[in-house]
């Protein structure tokens, strides 16, 4: 391990010695399958700019900033001369001083004799909880700016303040959307003085969220420009690939980027560690490793006994709650006071609920934290020594900021990756060259999605009605969809331009979260307590009727689902077993946009229609998971139009396979098992999550009367997740492939072709004829692009040093 950049924390715990301390009991070494460390970096400070207001550079004296990283100077002075710019440096970097010298400094600078606004910035958060987060940072640097956070929490009267007095005024892009843009208006003065919109941890505006808040942004320009003003943007991003690129299309200008990171940072310890087999068989008998969040359950509890401050991300609530309550067990036995000092966290909770943990947690009181990664975004947390990322959370750049939020006070940090029993996982830990290596992904998202742009179009002539002039700002598909809009009625051709005319409330048809609608609320029953929500799309497969839903800890019982009240009403109860929804989807072509042939094969990628039904779920045994019973549930079909890419084999083709031994009947598993693993993969390549996508297979498909195995997204009109899949396909199905082949089980598994998702119980899946349909598949193929994973499984722990990502 490098040597040096270790250093002793004050409870005298270092990566190193942690790593030791939970390899020591028996039998863990093995499953600590890779350790890389990251070294110091040290820092290249530059001077204040002479424009900074002194009050500014004094607030950062009084925090202890003596003078600014290059980078920080870099992006300030290009913000302050009205240049665009994105800054994409690692955690802990000091972003926020990119933007907040010049935006406090210029606030500062034109406010009046009487000491009055005289400008005004916006500051975008994607969630609630770093909003407040930076509006803390701010007060702490003692301006006397005038900041406040303006979302849907706060009251009438503070509305009403804002408007009239405030400065820095923090947001979300829902409240834009649905409140500040729709009532300019009401606020001119504020959209007259805006001089700057800064983007904070820009990279989270991927796929169809991503999309929406691309035509916010343009419609926060074309009221800016109507009232007069033309702010300069500045983004904000941990570390992505062509930030520039992401940044103009996520706000249609052209933005330069500042990605030298001159901060310092103590050594990373990354270790990826794999759960062991355990002796339980799973579903079809399946080998089952011990699951991830038990694993990070004692891992959590280790490092909590050893005083190291710990924050695990866990990529479900569920799996938060089990998470923390699991670690509150064996704390337990150990100090019966220390179970206080672990709590979980997530959405769902309140917001004083949230505030609440997150000061336990910034003053130390709490010494390990399960999160969702509704914490995950910029909470600034200085004192956390170690970060276990449970389950790869689908994107390289978010494993690198979760990480990231350890080692915050320049400490030396360790984060450890708990594989999940999975393919991507799987495949992770067995090529770390394809984590560690490779080049950060860069954020996926179409802002020409039609189901995103035409509400936008709507949401944007309600706002103040639009002209020929303004739709080059909304992109080339503007002008149809516009024709599309008239046709119906939705918006109406008048003199002035086009106006929205209908009563309903513009902004309502477009769902920037994609929610699918409003959440359901989950009532107790008999006292009917709020106790949490749950998205109108997770409803029919979290909280139907019979189904098991855990909160704070708690287990409940959902004794009834009403779709059209968004109500489900819960009772507490301990049942033995979990529930799991099973879910039947079928799949029609609509048109084929591109295609390639590969030998005989072919490769596409169009326009289809999914149908979704959740038609029963299953309850299983705890702990174990083994399938104890079955009910049916009577729940509406979902449909959706969306994106998919595709591959086809003819039976030419196939007629081969059976040479190699493949028989016909094998043909269904062997599709079946393909399309899981391929879905399974696909994060890789595409910054997408396994829940964002989803795949059909069939033998003979009706509309191309060959094999067919299909990957859609999710989101109606799609997210650019298939269309990745489609130009990365040689690359995405080999590392499919090298996965099953590569898997130590005999008839396929969790870590490579069995799917937790699955509508059919994972039958059939036949894992060895899968293989040879992939080969037969890529015989054709494009050869592997330079540098892309696909080398032999590294079995043992190795230890490297190497820079860090970016
Ligand atoms: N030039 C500097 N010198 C010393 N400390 C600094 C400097 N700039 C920022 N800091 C400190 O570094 C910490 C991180 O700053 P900040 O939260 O702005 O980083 P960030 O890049 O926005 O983080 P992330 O995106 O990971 O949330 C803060 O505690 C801040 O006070």
């Amino acid at each position: 391990m490098d040597g040096h950049g270790e250093h002793e924390a004050e409870d005298g715990s270092s990566p190193a010695a942690s790593l030791a301390r939970l390899t020591f009991p028996h039998g863990r070494a093995e499953r600590l399958r890779h350790v890389r460390v990251l070294p110091r970096r040290e820092a290249v400070t530059a001077a204040w700019p002479d424009w900074a207001h002194p009050v500014v550079r004094d607030g950062y004296a009084a925090e202890g900033v003596a003078a600014p990283w290059a980078h920080q100077r870099a992006a300030a002075d290009l913000a302050h001369a009205g240049t665009h710019v994105v800054l994409a440096t690692g955690t802990a970097s000091g972003k926020s001083m990119g933007y907040l010298l010049p935006a406090l400094t210029t606030l500062l600078d034109a406010r009046t004799s009487r000491g009055t606004r005289g400008a005004s910035t916006l500051y975008v958060a994607p969630t609630k909880a770093l909003a407040s987060d930076q509006l803390a940072a701010v007060q702490r640097l003692g301006t006397g700016v005038r900041a406040v956070t303006h979302d849907g929490d706060s009251p009438p009267e503070l509305r009403d303040w804002t408007r009239d007095h405030a400065e820095y005024v923090l947001t979300n892009p829902d409240m834009l959307h649905h409140s500040l843009l729709p009532a300019h208006q009401r606020w001119p003065a504020f959209w007259r003085g805006l001089r700057f919109v800064v983007v904070d941890e820009c990279h989270h505006y991927r796929g169809v969220f991503g999309a929406h808040v691309a035509q916010v942004l343009r419609r926060v320009r074309r009221i800016a420009a109507h009232h007069g003003s033309e702010p300069t943007f500045v983004l904000a991003s941990a570390t992505a690939a062509e930030p520039a690129d992401t940044a103009r299309r996520l706000t249609g200008l052209e933005v330069t980027p500042v990605t030298e990171d001159a901060s310092p940072r103590g050594s990373v310890t990354l270790g990826m560690w794999q759960p062991p087999l355990t002796s339980h068989q799973g579903e079809n008998g399946a080998p089952v490793r011990r699951a991830a969040g038990s694993e990070a359950a004692d891992l959590l509890t280790d490092l909590v006994v050893d005083g190291v401050r710990t924050l695990a991300f866990v990529r479900s609530r569920r799996g938060a709650e089990q998470v923390a309550r699991t670690a509150r067990e064996h704390l337990a036995d150990v100090d019966p006071a220390l179970p206080a000092r672990v709590s979980s966290y997530r959405g769902g909770y309140l917001p004083e609920e949230r505030r609440e943990i997150e000061r336990a947690l910034r003053s130390g009181e709490l010494l390990g934290l399960a999160a969702t990664n509704a914490l995950e975004l910029g909470i600034d947390v200085a004192g956390l020594d170690a970060v276990l990322v449970v389950g790869f959370p689908g994107t390289r750049a978010a494993l690198w900021q979760q990480v990231g939020r350890a080692g915050r006070a320049r400490q030396d940090s360790l984060g450890l990756l708990v594989a999940r029993d999975d393919p991507l996982d799987t495949y992770l830990v067995a090529h770390p060259e394809a984590l560690l290596d490779a080049p950060v992904e860069q954020t996926v998202f179409d802002p020409d999605n039609p189901y995103v742009l035409a509400p936008h179009l709507c949401a944007a002539a309600a706002d103040h009605p639009l002209t020929d002039a303004d739709l080059g700002l909304f992109g080339p598909t503007a002008p149809v969809l516009l024709d599309q809009l008239l046709a119906t009625g939705l918006l109406r051709r008048r003199p002035a331009g086009y106006f929205w005319t209908d009563r309903r409330r513009a902004s309502d048809l477009a769902d920037l979260r994609s929610s699918g609608g409003s959440p359901v609320q989950l009532v107790e029953a008999g006292s009917g307590r709020v106790i949490g929500t749950v998205d109108a799309a997770r409803a029919h497969g979290e909280a139907h009727e019979g189904a098991v839903y855990v909160h704070l800890g708690e287990t409940w019982l959902v004794e009834s689902l009403d779709l059209d009240e968004h109500v489900a009403v819960l009772r507490r109860a301990d049942p033995p077993y979990s529930t799991s929804a099973r879910e039947v989807t079928d799949i029609r072509i609509v048109e084929e946009q591109r295609g390639v042939d590969w030998g005989g094969c072919r490769l596409a990628f169009g326009t289809v229609d999914v149908s979704h039904q959740v038609v029963a779920y299953l309850r299983r045994r705890e702990p174990g998971g083994e399938v104890i019973g079955e009910q049916g549930l009577d729940l509406p079909v979902r449909s959706l139009r969306t994106a998919a890419v595709w591959w086809t084999v003819p039976s030419s083709v196939l007629a081969d396979l059976e040479g190699s031994g493949v028989d016909v009947g094998d043909l269904p598993g062997a599709a079946h098992a393909a399309e899981h693993c391929s879905i399974g993969l696909l994060p890789l390549f595409a910054t997408c999550d396994r829940w964002d996508i989803g795949g059909v297979s069939t033998v003979v498909h009706p509309d191309t009367g060959r094999l067919t195995v299909f990957v859609h997204d999710g989101h109606p009109g799609g997210a650019g997740f298939a269309e990745r899949g489609f130009e990365a396909a040689p690359d995405w199905l080999r590392a499919t492939r090298a996965t099953i082949a590569d898997c130590e089980c005999a008839e396929g598994c969790p870590s490579c072709v069995q799917s937790p998702k699955c509508g059919n119980q994972n039958n059939p899946l036949d894992k060895h004829a899968a293989l040879l349909l992939l080969d037969a598949l890529l015989r054709h193929a494009p050869p592997p692009a330079a540098g892309e994973p696909t080398g032999p499984a590294r079995a043992v722990p190795s230890t490297t040093a190497s820079r860090p990502p970016g």
